[in-house]
């Protein structure tokens, strides 16, 4: 009899198919009653199953376990591996002898298929835990049949060993046993036990206890085997997640995923964009770039049309022009004009560090455009793809991506209805091979706008946002000499702010000349506490521009000055030209130079040679420039005559000191002048410094007012 006390411990391990077939031995010697009955039974129903089984078949006795009872095995099962047993009783239907893995593949190869380990892994858990399903679930486990499972069982064995080991010293059983039962033969093992039992002596009092000790071990075993077969599949289950999320997150590398996306044509910068709603109606003042795009729009419309005639259109056309004059509206507009797809790519995508991307996506781009041709492919900031083809560590590959565009543009015919259209701000950056008839072989210029332009730009945004009757465009398009289409959209946007954070309905001149002031000079610093004395002398220079501005034919009409200290200035005059300037006379240039001498002069004469100001500086700067550009560029010095005199550093110290002096005359004269202008209407100076320490800011109808002695309207 197995006595089952709790406190034996488990000693060494047999299979525990073993003991399944020991259960359903159908040599039952001594068995008791119920379980032969059992045994019995399932003898008559399967026996088919008993030959066939390649596993060695031991029985109870083989074991030397022909005393123990269903009920001791249950009994020890639920101490040692608790509610495995609940509930469980010996199936009448569980008539297998041979207890098969779970799969075929388990069948087949002897261990678990990985896949399927992950896949069923829950379910098993799920499963009621009779003795049965723990059996069936751990014979597919490689280390519990023996033919295959040799490695894993060895070393199991050995860790077992270890524990058996330090239990038999313990308990004065033989280590050489344990060793022998767990290494050798199961046939031999089994009778190994029993003759064990008797050469050893062991009484028969402490057979029992043997017994006992050498199922518990076996049941322990198991569960230890399963409790790391459990963490085994755990772990496995983990690290393939981890290799699915590694496999997910190198894809999204972007190194891999533009390879991965360029080799299955996936790339983005293929994708065409539908451009009906931008038309030429949406880009303002610039007209010419217009016209000449238009004969393109209609070659997209209709391609046949041209090629009966014979008419051969460009390839590519080149935009050119400074950042933000609309070149990326215009091409949008051919696309949308004609009513044809448009691609949109940008130079710098095609800038790879890798070999063979940046040409690979230009193939791809071409690729997907003549299959939907006609299209407008579009190359924003052509300069970084179409360089000119230089060795740089930078951009190792660059070569590779032109030559590729190159070959694309020769690639197809001109009446294939692609339309390549490239922009950039460096047409001289460009290679010659991309600028040669056949490529981009149409130059369309497209500048800064004119006031004309700028007024349109204004007036079309300024339509998008609620604003006052009495803004004039043409004031605001005045002040902005040299903004660009986009500048002047900003300014109509800060403007509208401006106005939503002072709580009014509509935009007025105000929030315009604010936002204009703004981009150009920098935010107001109403926070700067300046004290009177400097406001003073601030008012005062101010208005010493502002009165030799007036008072001086060929100087610019003044528009507005103020001492609201903005960005790095303290205060300032703006002057706006009636018009464009596309040229100066040499009496603008010095009247120029005279307003800007205004500002110190107004020092010198209020306030003394001892308390002039650092204030004038940026004032001389543009005199300087003026009168420089007069005696070396534009051939306006008598002494010095019509030549040009660019790098002056390399000149002789004659001619060098001969330029200087000149310009030193032209500028004392200049301050003269002013000092003349200043003398003469002191008054009316006074007069306009006193206005501005009153209002800060003055516009040019409230300067005109206080110079001509009128009184100011209280505002
Ligand atoms: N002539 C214009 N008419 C109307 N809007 C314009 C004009 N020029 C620029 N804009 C506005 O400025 C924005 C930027 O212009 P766009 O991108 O076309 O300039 P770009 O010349 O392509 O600049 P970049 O050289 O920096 O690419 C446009 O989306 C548009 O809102
Ligand atoms: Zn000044």
């Amino acid at each position: 009899m197995f006595s089952l006390p709790s406190t034996v411990q488990p000693q060494v391990t047999v299979p525990l198919s073993h003991l399944i077939s020991a259960f359903h031995s159908p040599k039952p010697v001594s068995v008791p009653v119920n379980t032969s009955v059992s045994q019995n039974k399932h003898r008559d129903v399967v026996p088919e199953h008993e030959a066939p089984s390649s596993e060695p078949t031991l029985n109870l006795r083989d074991l030397g376990l022909s005393e123990l009872k269903i009920g001791q095995i249950d009994q020890l099962v639920e101490n040692l591996l608790p509610g495995f047993c609940k509930g469980r009783s010996v199936s009448p239907h569980w008539h297998t002898s041979h207890v098969s893995a779970q799969s075929f593949f388990e069948n087949k190869y002897g261990h678990l298929d990985m896949f399927s380990t992950l896949r069923s892994s829950c379910l098993f858990r799920q499963h009621p835990r009779t003795l049965q399903s723990i059996c069936s679930d751990l014979q597919a486990w490689p280390v519990f049949i023996q033919s295959r499972g040799f490695k894993t069982l060895k070393s199991r064995t050995r860790r077992l060993q270890s524990t058996s080991e330090r239990l038999a010293e313990t308990q004065n059983v033989a280590p050489s046993f344990v060793k022998g039962f767990l290494l050798r033969d199961r046939g031999s093992d089994v009778e190994n036990l029993d003759k064990l039992m008797k050469t050893k002596n062991i009484p028969e009092a402490h057979q029992d206890a043997f017994k006992t000790g050498f199922a518990e071990g076996f049941l322990k075993a198991q569960a230890l085997t399963q409790k790391t077969n459990d963490s085994l599949r755990r772990t496995r289950l983990i690290l393939f997640v981890i290799v699915l999320l590694g496999i997910y997150g190198l894809l999204k590398n972007p190194f891999l995923s533009v390879r991965f996306r360029t080799t299955t044509g996936l790339d983005s910068a293929v994708d065409p964009v539908q451009m009906k709603n931008v038309t030429f109606e949406h880009v303002k003042g610039v007209e010419e770039a217009k016209q000449e795009l238009q004969e393109v729009v209609e070659f997209l419309k209709n391609p046949q049309k041209f090629t009966v005639l014979g008419g051969k259109l460009p390839k590519g056309i080149l935009l050119v022009g400074p950042p933000g004059t609309g070149k990326t509206l215009l091409a949008r507009a051919v696309a949308g004009e004609a009513d044809v797809p448009f691609y949109y790519a940008s130079g710098s995508e095609f800038d790879e560090m890798f070999v063979g991307v940046g040409a690979s996506r230009i193939r791809n781009l071409f690729r997907e455009a003549k299959a939907n041709a006609p299209c407008v492919i579009f190359i924003d900031e052509l300069d970084s793809v179409g360089g000119k083809r230089i060795e740089s560590p930078m951009h190792p590959y660059s070569r590779q991506t032109i030559n590729q565009l190159l070959a694309e543009m020769d690639g197809f015919k001109p009446n294939e209805g692609v339309i390549i259209i490239g922009a950039t701000n460096f047409p001289e950056a460009l290679d010659n091979a991309l600028i040669r008839p056949g490529r981009f072989d149409m130059q369309v210029t497209v500048p800064r706008p004119d006031v004309k332009g700028r007024t349109e730009i204004l007036k079309w945004y300024l339509n998008k946002i609620k604003f006052d009757k009495s803004v004039d465009p043409e004031i605001i398009a005045r002040g902005t000499v040299g903004f660009s289409g986009a500048e002047l959209e900003n300014l109509v946007n800060q403007a509208a702010l401006k106005a939503a954070v002072d709580g009014k309905e509509m935009v007025t001149m105000k929030e315009l000349e604010f936002s204009k002031d703004k981009i150009l000079m920098g935010p107001e610093r109403r926070s700067v506490e300046i004290d009177n004395k400097n406001k003073t002398i601030t008012a005062y220079h101010e208005s010493g521009h502002a009165v030799i501005a007036y008072y001086t034919k060929d100087a610019m009409p003044i528009n507005k000055a103020t001492i609201m200290p903005r960005g790095p200035t303290l205060g300032h005059v703006s002057l706006l030209p009636e018009n464009d300037r596309w040229n100066e006379t040499r009496a603008q240039l010095l009247a120029q130079m005279d307003v800007s001498m205004g500002g110190r002069v107004a020092e010198e004469l209020i306030f003394g040679t001892d308390h002039i100001t650092t204030g004038a500086s940026s004032d001389f700067d543009n005199a300087t420039k003026i009168a420089k550009r007069m005696v070396t560029k534009f051939g306006m010095s008598e002494k010095l005559g019509v030549m040009t005199y660019s790098d002056t550093g390399k000149l002789s110290p004659e001619t060098q000191s001969a330029i200087e002096q000149e310009i030193r005359i032209l500028l004392r004269e200049s301050y003269e002048r002013a000092k003349h202008i200043l003398k003469t209407h002191a008054k009316e100076h006074k007069n306009l410094a006193e206005a501005l320490l009153t209002y800060e800011t003055l516009d040019a109808k409230e300067i005109q007012i206080v110079l001509e002695g009128k009184k100011l309207e209280v505002r």
